[in-house]
């Protein structure tokens, strides 16, 4: 392909453009159940009323009555590389401007000064080192490139490389919609900008290229699932901080890491998947040996944590594969064969301490242990003795005054801290994995006081969620997003009013904060959604009913929180709605305050630190 070649590629077809000038007096869209919109044709305006004419699914012309205030105008151009150059800004022609582009093979639309990506879920001819090639070229050459996730990558090298200014991308986006896919794409693109920028030769350069993409291959495997959304979804919200220097040769990288999705290594939702680790663990990426040396068989379904979302064999994941490239990934980053077992063990660990069970005795607050093997097997790779773990687990030390006493406790509690054992495990072991990716392409103590640098940094966020379900762990993402597309509001639409007020231009002021604002008041405020929750796990006994009467007491009063209506139709429990930008949210409180204390009983965090060594 050379570059007349990708020139055409990224080139709008321009004989629709002008079948749609001629056509736009009469034309409108309608609402439709289907298609969300349809155009038609006006055949007789009755004031409030239309009559439209269009050709239906069957071929057939028909005629239908719509209200006038539901009907949108269509815009005079379709295929503009920016929807702001759109003649009518309205849903529809946004939706049919990104729609058009997409059925012809062009995913990227600038919107402003953001870059839409539609997710197009195949291969497209639209990455590759001559398109690269082709967005360097046209850089120089043109002010405004071709709409393309390299254009913006692009961008923010050259502030970088002519402004001296460091730059964020911001990547936002509903679950499945491409953020990490696009985040890998610009990663590629800015460690293939600065190999070319150096002119002369650096040893030390490529390997912090591939030990960059391999921290992004390894950390993939402990933060990515399988969801009924999207089959390698992020459960982590990742800051990737890229550092070049003055000649823009890369010279350093960081990875921050925010709100692993814990509760999924315990529990997983129907058609969902615990994280990807634990089936490649499981697959034939390892030998049966040394499975047998961990404790393990080759059968996921026969795993308890493993098995709860019921979709265990996905036919678009290779775990082995993918075993296998996260072992040569850890490899690649040093970490030495002791290591990668230690991570293997940890692994283990928690699939096996899911399979340990406990019972309750009837009518007592007490629980024990119902059978040895699984316990004894995590003991003997944790070193610690089965007993003083059971204790922990079962009836753990509590003080009296100056007194110390082993309680018992039920077989809640218990399962509890079974579950907050597991996922704590899960949690250091992954924290250390991305201190150790770090500390591999994390050059800066090297060359910080020498040189001077600027970075890029990269943010992916889980994407916004609704799930049949949604807990704790789906309104954090959820809020979060809602601070991402408020920043986003703010970014486009109010700069973009303030350049139109200062060049005096005519315009109908428009208050974009605070469409979004009363949702993120209402979770902030001083006794908001947050601060409520926070009170109700610091009081003794703090308990979801007692939050849930706090919330709908304080906040009802919001139109963007309601207690929610149970339906009988309706089978998963919701007990409030909250009102986000991309939608009402049904939440279910059950184990809110667990969640967001997120405490480990100090007797097993103890058991733990001890090394019994026998
Ligand atoms: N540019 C692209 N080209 C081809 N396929 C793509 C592209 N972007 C996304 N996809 C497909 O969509 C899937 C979901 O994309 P991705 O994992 O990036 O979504 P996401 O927005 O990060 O989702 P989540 O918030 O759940 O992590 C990918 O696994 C891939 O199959």
């Amino acid at each position: 392909m050379d570059v007349e070649d990708i020139g055409r590629l990224l080139a709008p077809p321009p004989a629709v453009i002008s079948r749609e000038v001629n056509c736009v007096e009469s034309r409108i869209w309608i609402p439709d159940t289907e298609t969300a919109f349809r155009m038609c044709n006006v055949v007789a305006d009755k004031g409030d009323e239309l009559i439209v004419g269009y050709r239906g699914d069957q071929g057939f012309y028909e005629k239908k009555k719509v209200k006038r205030s539901e009907c949108q105008l269509t815009s005079i151009t379709h295929f503009c590389d920016d929807i702001c150059n759109l003649s009518e800004l309205n849903d529809a022609s946004v939706l049919h401007s990104l729609y058009s582009r997409y059925t012809n093979g062009l995913i990227h639309t600038y919107s402003g000064l953001f870059c839409v990506v539609v997710n197009p879920w195949k291969n497209v001819p639209l990455y590759s080192k001559k398109m690269m090639q082709f967005f360097k070229e046209q850089s120089k050459v043109q002010q405004i490139m071709p709409p393309h996730i390299y254009s913006v990558a692009q961008l923010a090298y050259d502030g970088i490389m002519n402004g001296g200014t460091n730059q964020s991308i911001l990547i936002t986006g509903e679950s499945g919609a491409g953020k990490t896919e696009n985040t890998k794409k610009i990663i590629e693109y800015l460690i293939w900008s600065a190999r070319n920028a150096c002119s002369f030769d650096s040893s030390s350069e490529p390997q912090l290229h591939s030990e960059l993409l391999c921290a992004g291959t390894a950390l993939e495997a402990f933060t990515n699932a399988r969801t009924v959304h999207n089959n390698n979804s992020s459960r982590i919200g990742k800051f990737i901080r890229i550092d070049f220097d003055d000649t823009g040769k890369l010279q350093s990288a960081q990875i921050e890491c925010y709100i692993l999705e814990k509760s999924r290594i315990v529990n997983q939702n129907e058609g969902d998947r615990n994280f990807h680790i634990f089936y490649q663990l499981l697959s034939t990426a390892f030998s049966n040996d040394f499975r047998e040396m961990l404790g393990l068989r080759a059968d996921p379904a026969s795993y308890k944590i493993l098995k709860q979302g019921g979709n265990i064999v996905d036919p678009n994941i290779n775990d082995c594969e993918h075993g296998i490239e996260t072992q040569e990934a850890l490899s690649r980053l040093g970490f030495s064969e002791h290591e990668k077992r230690f991570i293997y063990q940890i692994v283990a660990i928690c699939i096996l301490m899911g399979e340990v069970k406990f019972c309750e005795r009837q009518g007592l607050d007490i629980s024990y242990i119902d059978g040895q093997n699984e316990v004894e097997a995590v003991c003997s790779i944790l070193k610690v003795k089965s007993g003083n773990l059971i204790d922990a687990l079962t009836q753990p030390c509590i003080r009296i005054g100056d007194k110390v006493i082993r309680k018992s406790q039920n077989l809640k509690k218990t399962l509890f801290s079974v579950a907050a054992l597991i996922k704590v495990l899960y949690e250091r072991m992954f924290k250390w994995i991305v201190a150790r990716c770090n500390s591999a392409i994390d050059k800066r103590s090297a060359f910080t006081e020498s040189l001077h640098s600027t970075y890029i940094g990269v943010l992916d966020m889980a994407g916004f969620e609704i799930m049949k379900t949604n807990s704790f762990e789906q309104f954090c993402i959820n809020y979060t997003n809602e601070k991402l597309q408020q920043f986003f509001n703010h970014f486009l639409f109010v700069r973009e009013q303030t350049e139109y007020m200062e060049e005096q231009l005519e315009w109908n002021h428009i208050d974009y904060d605070d469409e979004l604002q009363v949702t993120i008041d209402m979770i902030e405020k001083p006794i908001g959604l947050l601060a409520l929750l926070q009170e109700e796990c610091l009081v003794p006994n703090g308990s979801e009913k007692a939050l849930l009467e706090k919330l709908i007491q304080n906040l009802s009063s919001t139109y963007v929180f309601a207690k929610s209506k149970q339906s009988s139709r309706n089978t998963s429990v919701s007990h409030f709605t909250v009102i986000h930008y991309a939608g009402s949210i049904p939440y279910n409180i059950d184990g809110w305050v667990e969640k967001n204390r997120d405490s480990v009983d100090q007797n097993i965090l103890d058991v733990l630190s001890r090394d019994d060594a026998f």
